[in-house]
């Protein structure tokens, strides 16, 4: 398998004022093609700071991140945007679909950014939709849909564009316990079969133990395994 992602030496230090709030320290792992990683952690310990970082949406005070061997900090703006759109994919803790449109319409938002037809965007959306079992909601709006059924259309939605790596931030927080089980399985079985890789951050140490690889972060650090 191809080597992914490489963090180097990642260091985050935050001014709050004259204070200096140090959050992550000499960060480093690497992630190869279709890896599937879990970051737990206590609250504050830096989980949602490094998902930034790597999703390129904050900079790192020291050290780098390479993407298939591409430095992030090489990268501009525009050239940011178009990375993230085409190589990563978003799972938040709230699902952020857009109202006022449907399922269909929402998975086929980053296709349509990304420049393809309408019609070329509808095929591959409904396909999307289909490998999260959601065809027969496809017209729903969000509010018609249960927390379940609406986290399964964020994940379509980040997997439509075929990204390398997915970057998901405790994607089932907001779940109860059997659904943030299905969800983790349609996670897993969307690793397997597309190779995409996964980094799950969560607070739940029995769903992070059910991904192949485990990590912590503590004092700052990335650690192997659970707390
Ligand atoms: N812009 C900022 N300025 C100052 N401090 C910040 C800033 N953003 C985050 N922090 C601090 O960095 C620490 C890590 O925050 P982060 O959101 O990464 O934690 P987390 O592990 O994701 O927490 P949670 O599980 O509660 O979401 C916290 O102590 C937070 O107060």
């Amino acid at each position: 398998m191809s080597l992914l992602l490489n963090c180097e030496n990642i260091s985050k230090i935050f001014q709050d004022g004259e204070q200096q709030v140090p959050v992550l320290q000499n960060v480093n792992f690497q992630l190869h093609t279709a890896d599937m990683m879990a970051i737990v952690g206590s609250s504050g310990s830096g989980k949602s700071t490094l998902l930034h970082i790597l999703g390129s949406l904050d900079k790192p005070s020291s050290g780098e991140v390479f993407m298939q061997g591409q430095a992030l900090s090489s990268l501009n703006n525009s050239q940011r945007a178009r990375w993230r759109n085409q190589k990563l994919g978003f799972i938040y803790q709230f699902h952020h679909l857009l109202g006022e449109f449907n399922a269909l319409e929402n998975v086929a938002m980053p296709l349509l950014i990304a420049g393809l037809s309408q019609s070329q965007a509808k095929k591959k959306a409904t396909a999307m939709l289909e490998q999260v079992g959601l065809s027969h909601r496809a017209t729903h709006p969000p509010a018609k849909m249960s927390g379940g059924e609406r986290q399964r259309v964020a994940i379509a939605r980040a997997l439509v564009n075929d990204p390398d790596l997915v970057l998901a931030d405790e994607p089932t927080g907001n779940l109860d316990e059997e659904t943030a089980e299905t969800i983790y399985s349609l996670m897993l079985e969307l690793n397997k079969k597309l190779d995409t890789a996964f980094i799950v951050v969560t607070h739940d140490q029995h769903l992070a133990a059910r991904l192949p690889k485990q990590t912590h972060l503590h004092n700052g650090e990335l650690l192997d395994g659970l707390l």
